[in-house]
């Protein structure tokens, strides 16, 4: 049974599309690394799953889940860091958008709180400001809001960019952990050996799908190859077309 099913999607920002005519779904309980070169459309493909960009054509389908039940993790680059705001609020948001406003502000449980803290290996950091953790410190933090969310559907925009191998372990391990309560996740990462070990499913995304399977076949030198072809081929200015095809450059496809 699907979490979320992909019907002939085409995303895009005026016109011009990023993810092409994709057709899939991630299964329930399901654990899939997204991977796909710099501007494969990776990024825009979480976004329309959360419905923040609206599809060019084809559709989301969420299956028997609200978008309330999607934890969402942006790229660590979109985070707001000056925003005053100590590390006990940045967690306290994920309450907020599992229960609604006003029963979080009725009280955040702080037990729970303390427990998401432990679990991401920042105990004591509640009253720390934001602006002065480190990259890996923040993406513990944002981990322990989308645990506080509690949410059956997970979607991570590049965890792991830029953080340290200590932390990339304890934050697979979460992952595992959650893929192991059979929540479904979705991962947007880069490390290919990474994803083969701890990752079963993989989206390779070249705006269209190279390949959408288990890691083992998905995730070939052949498949990664003709992936970075695809996504240097492509015409970035190239209007979409409802009938002329993919926007590629003629000769593209070798
Ligand atoms: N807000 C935007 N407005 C216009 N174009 C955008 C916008 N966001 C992304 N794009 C374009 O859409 C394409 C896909 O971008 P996207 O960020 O989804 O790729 P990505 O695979 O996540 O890349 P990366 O690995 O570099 O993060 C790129 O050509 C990008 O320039």
């Amino acid at each position: 049974m699907s979490a979320i099913r992909i019907e002939d999607l085409t995303l895009g920002y005026d016109a011009h599309p990023a993810v092409h005519h994709l057709d899939g779904a991630f299964e329930r309980g399901s654990l899939t690394a997204v991977m796909g070169p710099n501007g494969s459309g990776k990024s825009t493909l979480l976004k329309g799953m959360i419905g923040a960009i609206k599809p060019l054509s084809g559709r989301v389908t969420l299956d028997g889940i609200d978008s309330r039940d999607i934890a969402y993790l942006p790229q660590i680059a979109e985070i707001d860091r000056s925003f005053p705001a100590v590390v006990a609020d940045l967690v306290a948001l994920g309450f907020w958008k599992r229960r609604g406003l006003f029963s979080a502000i009725r009280g955040v449980d702080r037990k729970e709180m303390e427990a998401a803290l432990a679990a991401v290996g920042l105990v004591g950091f509640e009253r720390r400001p934001i602006d002065t953790l480190s990259g890996g410190q923040l993406q513990r933090a944002l981990f322990a809001r989308v645990l506080v969310q509690d949410a059956p559907v997970i979607l991570l925009d590049e965890p792991f960019a830029a953080i340290d191998q200590r932390t990339v372990a304890d934050l697979t391990e979460l992952i595992k952990h959650w893929h192991g309560e059979a929540r479904t996740v979705i991962a947007v990462l880069h490390d290919a050996e990474l994803v083969r070990e701890a990752f079963p499913r993989t989206l390779l995304l070249a705006r269209e799908a190279i390949a959408w399977g288990d890691t083992e076949e998905a995730l070939t030198a052949d498949n990664l190859r003709r992936a970075r072809q695809m996504v240097e081929a492509w015409d970035e200015h190239a209007p979409w077309h409802e009938h002329d095809g993919h926007g590629h450059k003629h000769g593209a496809h070798q």
